[in-house]
């Protein structure tokens, strides 16, 4: 295996001065890192509108370490209880007192703030994700981009008017906010995850209370203190960060939340939709993936290797729209393996604070562990590794870091091919005609990204209908972006987020029929 874990050892010393919540300065040999505000590195929990310091507390981990970067508020039900009712007195006020307008400029402030303070924001993430800065900077960018949108959607909130079937009546709707909103999301995007939920419930009047990750509470934290800045009244954004998840089921079970957002993994979406069903709650549920990657033979094998490397290893392939398989017809087979083992060699595992590192570490031991697996199983059910391997744990190395890895010869009975890797492990399988892979790549319960490469337009308009997705990328692995409508289908979940539809989610329609004789 080719030795690709290079600086570990420099980013254990190098996050070794920052335990224990004293993020003030971070340096090595060639940079100087410093948060410029040092108070977007907050600890507690937002409650009521006052930031609330708990005496039980959490620890958050460093991914890149595997240290504790520090403690962060433990909030209990009794807290989220007292946020529900904080956001519930205040959510009415909140609509009846702005205007769409009103609330798009608050938005657009909080926007504003948000980009000012980007290296700030993006060092605490890399900090608790352990993504690369870069990555990191460009996730707070993408995470404002929700606001600035939905700053702009918030005035374009319409209503209809509907010829009425009786005499004399005027019949027209109003859309209206739908309530307190429940926000739940993962750690492995823990800027944009969020924002793509609370900008267009803020945009439509609503109030949230959100339990962030407790992975990565911190960028949460920081974005809540730039929101109150920017001007949006306080007690309608709650933030309950907490370890204890039968707490956090409060946000499903009490009837004054009237919409659970959820992202994260699909069996525990399911029961949050169980528990919010006995009050009827509207439920958004952004979930698992097992992404398809498809490459044609006619497909422009440098496009396709570019395509699969964005999609595959974003975020060290822990982002739910990552290929998870790829399909390679038997024409290109060789050359396309070639090219990616080539481009994969390119990667350089580290501290995401190193800026010549490409993946950073996974999120915690259980996720290396499964990928180990993952290769472990394809292995013995006769893949060949082209590139990487099982993660080697020698004790050298502080940190969760998994080597980006290739196979071969990888088939639908091998684990990989069911179950989401969430990690940096490229399974390359071979077909042969467009109908087997078709049936391949839609044999999962998972429906949420799809991505084929082919120079075909005839194939490329059929195959793109054909494939059982939310969204798919054809000759391109970035499909996300505010204007897109992001969600999947079966078992990946249901509603949309941010595109013209996102603010439906979280609004109500009222329909007023007036007689006017
Ligand atoms: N479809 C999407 O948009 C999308 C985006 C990102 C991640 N994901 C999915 O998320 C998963 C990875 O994230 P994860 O491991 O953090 O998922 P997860 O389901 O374990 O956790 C997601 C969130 O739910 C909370 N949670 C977990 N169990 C809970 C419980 N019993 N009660 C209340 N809250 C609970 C977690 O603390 C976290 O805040 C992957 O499956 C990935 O595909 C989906
Ligand atoms: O991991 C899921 C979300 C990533 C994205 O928005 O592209």
């Amino acid at each position: 295996m080719p030795e690709i874990l290079s600086n570990g050892s420099d980013a254990s010393s190098l996050l070794s001065q920052v335990r224990g919540g004293t993020l003030e300065a971070i340096s090595n040999a060639d940079m100087t890192y410093q948060l410029k505000d040092r108070s977007l590195f907050i600890e507690d929990a937002f409650i009521g509108g006052e930031w609330t310091t708990k005496e039980k507390t959490f620890e958050v981990w460093e991914p890149a370490s595997a240290t504790v970067l520090g403690k962060v508020a433990n909030c209990d039900q009794d807290d989220f209880r007292k946020a529900i009712q904080s956001a519930f007195d205040a959510q009415p006020k909140f609509f009846e007192s702005t205007t769409g307008t009103a609330r798009g400029v608050m938005l657009r402030k909080w926007n504003d703030l948000i980009l000012a303070n980007q290296e700030d924001i993006a060092l605490i993430l890399c900090l608790e994700n352990g993504k690369t800065l870069a990555e990191a900077k460009g996730e707070v960018a993408y995470a404002a981009s929700f606001i600035s949108w939905f700053a702009e959607e918030a005035t374009r909130s319409y209503g209809v008017t509907i010829p009425s079937s009786y005499p004399n009546t005027s019949l027209s709707t109003i859309r209206e906010p739908i309530g307190v909103c429940g926000i739940i999301t993962p750690w492995n995007f823990p800027a944009a995850m969020i924002t793509r939920k609370i900008a267009p419930a803020l945009a439509a009047g609503c109030s949230v209370v959100i339990k962030p990750p407790s992975e990565t509470p911190y960028t949460c934290l920081a974005l809540t203190k730039l929101a109150i800045e920017a001007g949006l009244p306080p007690a309608t954004i709650q933030v309950c960060p907490t370890k204890d998840r039968q707490a956090a089921l409060e946000l499903s079970t009490n009837p004054q939340v009237r919409k659970i957002s959820f992202t994260g993994s699909t069996n525990v979406g399911k029961m949050l939709a169980g528990l919010a069903a006995k009050t009827l709650k509207r439920v958004s549920l952004e979930l698992g993936g097992n992404a398809p990657v498809i490459v044609f033979d006619d497909a422009d094998i440098d496009v396709a290797v570019e395509g699969v490397m964005f999609s595959k290893f974003r975020c060290s392939g822990q982002t739910c729209v990552c290929a998870n398989r790829i399909y390679v017809q038997s024409g290109i087979l060789k050359a396309f393996t070639e090219r990616l083992v080539a481009r994969v060699a390119q990667l350089k595992m580290g501290s995401g604070l190193d800026p010549t590192t490409t993946q950073g570490p996974l999120v915690n031991k259980a996720a290396v562990t499964k990928i180990s697996e993952h290769i472990s199983d394809a292995l013995s059910k006769g893949a060949k590794v082209e590139f990487g391997g099982i993660s080697k744990d020698d004790g050298k190395e502080k940190g969760f870091f998994c080597p980006p890895t290739v196979l071969s010869g990888v088939t639908a009975k091998m684990v990989v091919a069911n179950d989401e890797s969430f990690g940096p492990l490229a399974p390359i399988f071979e077909f042969g005609s467009e109908e087997e892979v078709l049936r391949l790549a839609n044999d999962t319960e998972f429906g949420l990204a799809g991505y084929f490469f082919t120079r075909d337009i005839g194939k490329a308009h059929r195959v793109a209908r054909r494939l059982e997705v939310g969204m798919v990328g054809v000759n391109t692995g970035k499909i996300s972006a505010a204007e897109a409508p992001f969600g999947g289908v079966k078992e990946s979940g249901y509603g949309r987020e941010g595109s013209l539809y996102g603010m439906e989610e979280y609004q109500t329609i009222k329909s007023i029929t007036v007689s006017t004789v």
